[in-house]
């Protein structure tokens, strides 16, 4: 049974700590202390607010589940302590030169900093753009106006650019972005709409490269708690824990 320790306890948090079977929440931590308890009550852990207290507690991996702040805040220690991390929050590392002092800190530990696919598909084979450049590498999102707390009557642009200038300004709804620039080896360009009649929020990737050319839409369900949030990120979670021991690895 591989023990974790749970950073936030939001809607993602509830999900992993509520449904993953073969693992077993230890400690959960969280900077609202109703939420931290409330969730530690649920699956039988310890609550924490207090960052260097939760760190002493037995877990061998930290599921983080926050946001981009608590990544930058937190995911080195964790890494430096011996625990590796699954990061959900990839928007983090979308800054190059922390990218690097965290993955330097996880090869000096031995550690591991995994990226879960989140709320898209096809992560794994937009790896070969680490081994043969795509000429196209863009993400359309589109969301219902209110998961970005705005409103629109229309369908609306709000931005168009790149990824590691879009999560600086949406860094609760754009971290796929970051994930498939990491995955692909590249930047993404990303374009991010919203619109009133989408009950969905979309994602479309376009790469064009010398293998051919790649289009994925995924239709992701809101999560009922945090509609700016995929159901699928929570599923994506549960998943990547679930094989994390086991010998047989399916996908690039
Ligand atoms: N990579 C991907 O594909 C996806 C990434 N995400 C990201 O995953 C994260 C979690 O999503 P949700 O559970 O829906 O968010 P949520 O807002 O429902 O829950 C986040 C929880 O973390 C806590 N928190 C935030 N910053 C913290 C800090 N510095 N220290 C301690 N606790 C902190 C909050 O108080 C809250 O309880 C978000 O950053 C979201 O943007 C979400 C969907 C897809
Ligand atoms: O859940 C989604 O659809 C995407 C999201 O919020 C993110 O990447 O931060």
């Amino acid at each position: 049974m591989i023990k974790i320790g749970l950073l936030g306890c939001g809607n993602v948090g509830h999900v992993i700590a509520t449904h993953a079977e073969n693992i077993r929440v230890v400690a959960v931590f969280d900077i609202i202390p109703g939420r931290a308890e409330e969730l530690a009550a649920l699956c039988h852990a310890r609550p924490y607010t207090d960052f260097d207290a939760f760190m002493r507690e037995d877990f061998s991996i930290v599921v983080e589940a926050a946001s981009v702040g608590a990544v930058r805040s937190y995911a080195e220690t964790v890494l430096r302590s011996g625990r590796d991390i699954i990061v959900l929050s990839a928007g983090a590392l979308a800054d190059e030169e922390y990218r690097e002092r965290l993955i330097e800190a996880a090869r000096e530990a031995g550690k591991t900093i995994r990226i879960p696919s989140g709320a898209v598909v096809g992560l794994d084979n937009i790896k070969i753009g680490q081994v043969s450049p795509p000429k196209t590498l863009l993400l359309r999102t589109t969301k219902p106006p209110a998961s970005l707390g705005m409103t629109a009557d229309t369908p609306t642009e709000i931005f168009k650019g790149l990824a590691h200038d879009c999560i600086k300004q949406f860094p609760k709804n754009i971290n796929v972005a970051v994930a498939l620039g990491l995955a692909a080896g590249r930047d993404a360009d990303v374009e991010l709409w919203v619109d009133p009649a989408a009950e969905r929020n979309v994602h479309e990737i376009f790469v064009e490269g010398d293998f051919g050319d790649i289009y994925v839409r995924v239709r992701n369900v809101p999560s009922p708690d945090n509609p700016a949030t995929s159901y699928m990120a929570a599923l994506s979670i549960l998943t990547l824990l679930k094989n994390l021991e086991n010998p047989l690895v399916v996908g690039t």
